[in-house]
């Protein structure tokens, strides 16, 4: 991962956020690509507060400010490959019992694929009265897999498998990689998914944004999960449930 473009990613886009320019790339409900204004922005699955945070969903076909495009596109280029080098591992070490109920290979199932995302993301800074906010919810992510490189401040906290709450470091060179829901439906739950949240800061912090990129790994919409799902209607059926669609 190349730590010097993430950053550079986080300064650029700091600085466009900061500009009513975003509001001329206002997100699409059927592609999905797009600028997500606060009001816009999803909601964790059986929250009602919207989270507070704004983000921008950058696709190769999508939108994207040109003076924005080159970095994006290849920071987007490096995740991908990443995230399919660690979905052929995921299936290299499935249990013949698991792996032998893929509808095809898991690799296959991303051949090619137009859905796998880049969030560009800013929290924006809170006053004292915005506390009781969520930044992000406690949640599960909907795709395959996620690649989160180091955020620009702390609050990323993970489930445990005892349900304990960790807060997650932020060192600029680490890589998180969180296990998302079609990962888990496609496994029949072999591979859970990791509920995570971005914790409200307090005190200082809270005049503080914070920006961070995931990558979002999905496979084809046609893409067989399990006898209830096809990506796709999985994908409609969680953007609903969080209130995008
Ligand atoms: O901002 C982060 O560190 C996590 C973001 C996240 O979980 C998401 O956008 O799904
Ligand atoms: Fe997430």
């Amino acid at each position: 991962m190349d730590i010097g473009l993430i950053q550079k990613i986080y300064r650029d886009w700091r600085a466009f956020f900061a500009t009513q320019n975003k509001f001329a790339y206002a997100m699409d409900r059927e592609k999905q690509d797009g600028y997500f204004s606060l009001e816009q922005a999803e909601h964790a699955k059986g929250f009602a507060l919207r989270d507070f945070k704004e983000y921008y969903h950058y696709y190769p076909w999508g939108r994207c400010p040109e003076s924005l495009k080159a970095d994006l596109e290849c920071y987007y280029d490096q995740a991908v490959e990443f995230a399919k080098t660690l979905l052929i591992w995921v299936e290299q070490y499935s249990p013949l019992d698991v792996s032998q109920c893929f509808s095809e290979s898991l690799s296959a199932m991303i051949e090619a694929s137009q859905q796998s995302l880049l969030r560009v993301l800013h929290y924006p800074p809170m006053t004292a009265g915005q506390q009781q906010l969520p930044r992000a919810a406690p949640h599960e992510d909907i795709n395959f897999l996620t690649i989160l490189p180091a955020a620009d401040g702390p609050g990323l906290k993970i489930l445990s498998q005892e349900g304990d709450w960790i807060d997650v470091p932020n060192r600029p060179d680490q890589v998180l990689i969180n296990i998302g829901d079609m990962l888990q439906e496609v496994s029949a739950g072999y591979f859970p998914s990791t509920t995570h949240q971005v914790a409200t800061p307090s005190g200082e912090e809270l005049s503080q944004g914070r920006m961070s990129l995931p990558l979002f790994l999905h496979p084809r919409p046609e893409v067989v999960l399990s006898p209830r799902h096809t990506a796709e209607s999985y994908l409609h059926e969680r953007l609903l449930e969080l209130g995008v669609a």
